[in-house]
């Protein structure tokens, strides 16, 4: 378990997180919502240990983290960064590779292959393994990173924003591997705009805003209209759906449609050149 306590944090005197608490338990997924510049990604640097807070504890299985040996830290620990690049050519398999570095040995190769083939199989880029990381599509790149995660087996899990460059049916199929990683016992933590996938993939959300804990607790705690209207500043919709909570921006048209506004794509779209 990784718990984090009374974090503060503070990035050239400015005060970024105010006493944030928040608690990663095996076989949960825990979703964090919030405004861009809410702490997030800053709250995910303390978990990872890239910031050291001002006050405040993180604890991995009860030990503070940086009392940690990196490679063990490693195995127990993965981490996806916002907007993680590698900016040298080398192929989609080989950064996979770099994931399992930490568990890797001469005498159980044969292993250590095996898990690159299953984080490569299970964001679906066997197409690519030979292909340079540079080259490859803004999604292709980010589902190599996070293939590159998996491989490196932690049971602490956290992503931040993993599929903010992908397709609707890439997302699906990494957000449903999130609860599938935490179905076989791992602690996972996802960074994510989309509040209805929060919902729906969460088993608890975490709604941080201005460096604050505003909410944490259930979807149905969480993602209230009332609550989360007034955070984003923006009209917000909550409904239920196959006993599912669902959550979308209020997009209620302004005044009446023009007329011929509407009518088939099609039909418009003739008429643009
Ligand atoms: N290295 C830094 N130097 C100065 N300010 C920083 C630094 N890192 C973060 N901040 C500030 O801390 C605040 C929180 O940033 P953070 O990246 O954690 O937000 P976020 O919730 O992840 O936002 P987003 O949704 O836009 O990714 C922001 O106001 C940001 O400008």
């Amino acid at each position: 378990m990784l718990r984090a306590r009374g974090i503060h944090v503070e990035i050239h005197g400015r005060p970024i997180l105010h006493g944030v608490d928040l608690e990663l338990r095996p076989g949960e997924v825990t979703v964090v919502i919030g405004p861009n510049g809410a702490g997030k990604s800053t709250i995910f640097s303390v978990l990872s240990g890239d910031i050291v807070p001002s006050r405040g504890s993180v604890t991995l299985d009860g030990r503070p983290v940086a009392e940690w040996k990196p490679q063990a830290a490693a195995r127990e620990r993965a981490v996806m960064v916002q907007d993680s690049t590698v900016s040298f050519p080398f192929s989609v398999r080989e950064v996979v590779q770099m994931g399992h570095d930490a568990w890797r040995r001469s005498e159980q190769a044969d292993r250590d292959e095996e898990v690159v083939d299953g984080a490569v199989a299970s964001v679906g880029i066997e197409h690519l393994q030979d292909r340079t990381i540079t080259v490859v599509s803004g999604g292709e790149r980010q589902r190599t990173t996070l293939a590159r995660v998996l491989a490196q087996e932690g049971r602490t899990v956290l992503l931040d924003e993993p599929v903010s460059a992908m397709d609707i049916a890439h997302q699906e199929r990494i957000l449903s591997l999130c609860r599938a990683l935490a179905a076989q016992g791992d602690a996972v933590a996802v960074v994510l705009h989309d509040l209805d996938s929060a919902a729906v993939y969460g088993d608890r959300v975490l709604l941080l805003d201005h460096g604050r804990v505003v909410a944490d607790g259930t979807p149905n705690q969480v993602c209230t209209a009332e609550l989360l209207s007034r955070v984003y500043g923006t009209p917000i919709e909550v409904f239920d759906l196959h006993g599912v909570r669902r959550v979308m921006p209020s997009r209620r048209p302004a005044g009446p449609r023009r007329e011929g506004a509407g009518g088939p794509i099609g039909a418009t779209a003739q008429t643009v050149r």
